[in-house]
């Protein structure tokens, strides 16, 4: 059978990066998906700005909800100082065999816990398991519905604490309505849209940062 578009991926990280040099496997998955087959990886433009909040945030803790390939993992592993990590988290089996693959082609496998499963049964789990206190900053880039359900589930477990900061993919495309009006709306939450493409396109999407300011 066919190779999946993943397998296509970690192929062209394979043939165009350099083993333990980030930004090329960065750059080899932006070529291929802008030349060859679009993937629903954040992207440049939008990686910028993703960029540009870890740096401002300087976080010790990060999870990542939504692995997929591993692109944006790698974006966040690459600009984290030693002994900070990012916890991500994949649902579906095959991509997270990728992503394994893409992270460990980075070099960057030490700064990476890579969960698989459902972020509804891990995230009641992190703080026993993973020992962590509370995150630093939260990337949401899973499945669209579960943005709210899944931002209320870490709130309940202790894990956002004031100063966290969300940082969601894909708020315009394929969009998430009920979680921003919810952070946009709520007085514990500092929001802010940055405006931007859906990766690899001309059509509008964004990211939404929102800080939360504590009960
Ligand atoms: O669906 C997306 N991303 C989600 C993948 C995923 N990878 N892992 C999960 C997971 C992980 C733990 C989970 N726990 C419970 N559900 C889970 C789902 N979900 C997505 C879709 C688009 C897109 C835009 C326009 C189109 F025409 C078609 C598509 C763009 C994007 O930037 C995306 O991020
Ligand atoms: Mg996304």
């Amino acid at each position: 059978t066919r190779t999946s578009r993943p397998q296509r991926i970690l192929k062209a990280v394979q043939r165009k990066a350099t083993v333990g040099d980030p930004q090329s496997v960065i750059t080899a998955i932006d070529h291929f998906c802008r030349h060859r087959e679009w993937a629903m990886n954040v992207g440049d433009e939008k990686g910028s700005i993703l960029d540009s909040v870890v740096n401002e945030v300087s976080p010790v803790t990060v999870l990542e909800l939504g692995t997929y390939c591993g692109y944006s993992t790698v974006r966040i592993a690459r600009l984290l100082p030693p002994g900070a990590c990012v916890i991500t988290l994949e649902f579906n089996p095959d991509y997270a065999a990728i992503a394994r693959q893409v992270i460990k082609w980075s070099g960057l496998e030490d700064k990476v816990q890579l969960v698989e499963g459902a972020s509804g049964d891990w995230i009641p789990w992190m703080k026993e398991h993973f020992g962590v206190q509370a995150f630093d900053l939260v990337f949401l880039d899973h499945w669209k519905e579960r943005y709210l359900p899944d931002t209320k589930l870490l709130e309940e477990c202790g894990l956002i604490q004031k100063g966290t900061v969300l940082l969601a993919d894909n708020v315009i495309c394929p969009g998430t309505p009920d979680y921003l009006e919810y952070v946009r709306n709520s007085p514990h939450y500092n929001s802010q849209y940055y405006r931007s493409h859906l990766e690899y396109t001309k059509a509008e999407d964004g990211l939404e940062k929102s800080v939360f300011l504590g009960y």
